[in-house]
């Protein structure tokens, strides 16, 4: 029996890098939102229902912290909670989101409820959580590497909302300014966490079918987003 050869490093990340070409940038949804295309009911409803991711974000990393026993990485992940929840006088990221609600005219009490969050949104986030609880931490780590395409998503939304939706405060866009620099310190540590631990050819290849399952995780909410708001 022939074992494949590791891939580089280098090479590796580039593999992990590749898989941007299904992320969720590219759904129909994400470029008709990009393009102006959207009504304000369709605006309304993806915020309200990415709110339910923005919440459960901090769970997520909560359980890799809980299934890691090395001081050096949870000194760094801890950070991605306070990111969301926010500390002292750091509103947060959840908050920010909030703002962004009530700058596309949903009520705080409106996406707080949950109400409009579709079963297929729920489903798909509890998956990404449920993940993460589950198995060993380094591979939950791998999981949230779609943030690596990120920083580009958000900075077309700040070029592009104000453009098409004047409609929205473009103050109510701060969340995705603050992300872009948060993404990119995020994407350092996690890729430092892959690249370290996925050594082998089979090890390397369970990572791509890892971030797969994030990106499809991704896809599936904005099909279920889509679907909703027809
Ligand atoms: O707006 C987006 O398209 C988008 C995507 C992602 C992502 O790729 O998982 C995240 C975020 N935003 C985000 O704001 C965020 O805080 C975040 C955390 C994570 C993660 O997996 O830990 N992904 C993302």
């Amino acid at each position: 029996m022939t074992v494949a050869v590791p891939w580089s490093r280098s090479e590796f990340e580039a593999q992990l890098r590749d898989r941007g070409a299904g992320y969720h940038i590219h759904h129909p949804f994400n470029v008709k939102m990009n393009e102006g295309l959207l009504r304000e009911d369709q605006i309304r409803g993806w915020v309200a229902n990415r709110f339910y991711y923005q919440v459960n974000i901090p769970q997520k990393d909560g359980a890799i912290i809980a299934n890691c026993p090395d001081r050096e990485t949870r000194r760094k992940w801890v950070r991605r909670i306070l990111d969301h929840d926010g500390w002292d006088d750091n509103e947060g990221g959840i908050e920010a989101w909030v703002r962004l609600g009530e700058a596309v005219g949903l009520a705080r009490e409106a996406l707080w409820s949950q109400r409009h969050v579709v079963p297929g949104v729920r489903f798909a986030v509890d998956a990404y959580v449920n993940f993460a609880r589950r198995v060993p931490w380094q591979e939950a780590v791998c999981s949230s590497l779609t943030e690596m395409f990120a920083p580009k998503i958000h900075k077309d939304r700040l070029a592009n909302w104000p453009i098409h939706y004047g409609w929205i405060d473009p103050a109510g866009l701060q969340y995705f300014r603050s992300r872009i620099s948060l993404a990119e310190r995020d994407v350092e540590h996690g890729l430092q966490v892959t690249l370290d631990h996925f050594t082998t050819r089979a090890q390397q290849e369970r990572a791509l079918e890892i971030l797969q399952f994030k990106l499809d995780i991704l896809w599936a909410m904005l099909d279920a987003i889509e679907k909703a708001y027809p």
